[in-house]
């Protein structure tokens, strides 16, 4: 049984108040700055009313309770096709913009994100669940990608190349790729947007945005932020829509489109691949992974745990670097997992706007049930329940921890993505790089030990691309953030971060003699 205060649950603030045509309740009520909650597609600077007047509603994963208004569905392909015709359109002006001026305006985004920090980690508590503390968290890491490639605009260096033919010289240069179709997802609502919007708006190009509809208003009041930081009509549109798979359909066949950038499951990305194929599209793809986090028997067990926490239970495991498998070597399994175990006792499950809550619930009810089949799974085949294994009430899992988890099991097959620790024995280094590595994914993977030359081996040796070397926190607007085999490819954030949106041209300058 879980020692842990559930008291939250199914509280909300009464109070209530209006914007100029909704009511906001629940913990939307608390805002400041309650414009901030929009309820349509944005396209060309103007808040846009669905063509069928079909809506859809979004809940507060902690109380079910609807939060917000009802969203406006805004995906039919028509719709679709007139966010794509205005970002074209806007595409032409906006990417003979000097980099300073795009430069210009994501610093004042940035400012617009800090200046509304409360309301904006808010609502993502309110749509996602996560405690406010990480929300301020995701917050703050989604305003940093803004402020990075604010300042990477002014480095979009070109080269010059020898010439090989007399009289001609080359010159390398980097351009817009064109309008691209951002697809996110629901367990970063603020942070997966703005990891691809600030290296494309400052690259020049212009967007199309599909928010999750689990999550619309993070990507909402982002867009209203773009308006006031002065970027032209058409540069950034959004659009609000359940269905993902028409709308996935329509950005992906157009040939006015240049490039899609989704972070989600290695599933849809296929889709969105195969579907991308007929106009040979460029694409970055930041799917699922299936992390192993590895602990020698010469790591500082204490700091191992704590990495280990960080790593797996962030955001209740609905993180696509979450550690998915803990592979333990055998001398210091029984002291790792007992430490684990205790770690766990003291987390406060609850809502995640109150005091003190340390964790929250899952997105949806089909997220409960892939956690629970793993457990169960995993269960049947011999793993020995430590703490947790079952559901709580309404979106809440208790936190798990599986221990000697046999091979084979579900769980150390594909990412759980939910608040589960499967715990694996090992003997040796050979044999724990080949368990690794033996997943058609490669996103991220963590290892602790103390020895110089196993550092250098393991972080060489493991198929990913992102690794957590003493580390359990890697998440960072200046690295190269994107994985390897099924995980996809592409990389975001960072000072490569920038070429996923960029196309390069060399001009080769003939008739001028000889140097
Ligand atoms: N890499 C990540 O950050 C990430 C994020 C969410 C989910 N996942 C993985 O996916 C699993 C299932 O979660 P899910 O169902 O929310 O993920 P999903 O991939 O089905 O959905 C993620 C987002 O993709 C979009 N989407 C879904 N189907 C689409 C389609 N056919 N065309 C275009 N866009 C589409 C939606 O906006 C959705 O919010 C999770 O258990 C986890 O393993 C990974
Ligand atoms: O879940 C996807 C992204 C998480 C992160 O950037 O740390």
């Amino acid at each position: 049984m879980l020692p842990t205060a559930i008291k939250a649950l199914n509280v909300l603030p009464k109070r209530s108040i209006m914007t100029s045509s909704v009511s906001l309740a629940g913990k939307l009520s608390s805002l400041k700055n309650p414009s901030l909650i929009k309820s349509q597609s944005f396209i060309n600077n103007e808040w846009v009313k669905s063509a069928s007047g079909k809506s859809f509603k979004v809940y507060d994963p902690s109380t079910g309770e609807q939060i917000g208004p009802d969203v406006e569905e805004c995906g039919s392909p028509e719709e679709v096709e007139k966010a794509i015709n205005v970002a074209k359109e806007a595409f032409k002006t906006y990417r003979n913009t000097t980099p300073k001026s795009r430069q210009d305006m994501l610093t004042k985004l940035y400012k617009l994100m800090l200046d509304n920090t409360d309301d904006l980690a808010t609502i993502i508590t309110a749509e996602n669940g996560k405690p406010l503390a990480d929300a301020k968290g995701e917050h703050m890491y989604s305003a940093s990608f803004v402020e990075w490639f604010a300042a990477e605009a002014m480095r979009t260096y070109g080269d010059v190349i020898p010439s090989t033919i007399p009289g001609l010289r080359n010159m390398v240069i980097k351009q817009p790729v064109g309008p691209v179709a951002i697809i996110t997802p629901w367990n970063f609502p603020s942070a997966m947007i703005t990891r691809k919007i600030a290296p494309a708006l400052a690259a020049g190009c212009t967007c199309v945005i599909k928010v999750p509809a689990e999550t619309p208003f993070s990507g909402l009041a982002l867009a209203e932020l773009v308006k006031q930081a002065g970027f032209p009509a058409g540069v950034v549109n959004v659009i609000t829509s359940e269905d993902s798979k028409t709308v996935g359909e329509v950005l992906c066949a157009s040939k006015d489109i240049k490039k899609v950038s989704f972070t989600g499951s290695t599933n849809v990305g296929k889709i969105l691949a195969k579907q991308s194929a007929s106009t040979l599209k460029k694409l970055s793809l930041e799917l699922g992974g299936n992390a192993p986090f590895i602990v020698f028997d010469d790591a500082d067990v204490d700091a191992a745990v704590q990495g280990a926490i960080a790593c797996k239970f962030r955001s209740s495991g609905q993180t696509c670097v979450c550690a998915n498998r803990l592979l333990v070597q055998s001398s210091v399994f029984d002291e790792f997992t007992q430490k684990l175990v205790a770690a766990v006792k003291s987390f406060k499950v609850g809502d995640g706007a109150e005091q003190g809550i340390t964790h929250g619930p899952l997105i949806h009810n089909r997220a409960l049930e892939k956690v629970e089949h793993h457990v169960n799974d995993a269960v049947e085949r011999g793993a020995k329940v430590l703490i947790g294994g079952k559901r709580i009430q309404g979106n809440f899992f208790e936190p798990t921890v599986l221990g000697d988890v046999p091979e084979g099991a579900a769980c150390l097959q594909e990412e759980t993505f939910g608040p589960l620790a499967a715990v694996v024995r090992f003997t040796s280094e050979d044999e724990v790089i080949e368990m690794a590595n033996d997943t058609d994914v490669g996103l991220a993977g963590y290892f602790y030990s103390r020895d110089i030359g196993r550092i250098w081996r393991v972080a060489e040796a493991l198929e990913v691309g992102m690794v957590g070397c003493n580390t359990g926190v890697i998440s960072q607007a200046t690295i190269p953030f994107g994985g390897v085999k099924e995980s996809g490819y592409g990389r975001e954030g960072s000072k490569y971060g920038m070429a996923d949106y960029e196309i390069i041209k060399v001009i080769c300058m003939g008739g001028l003699g000889t140097s």
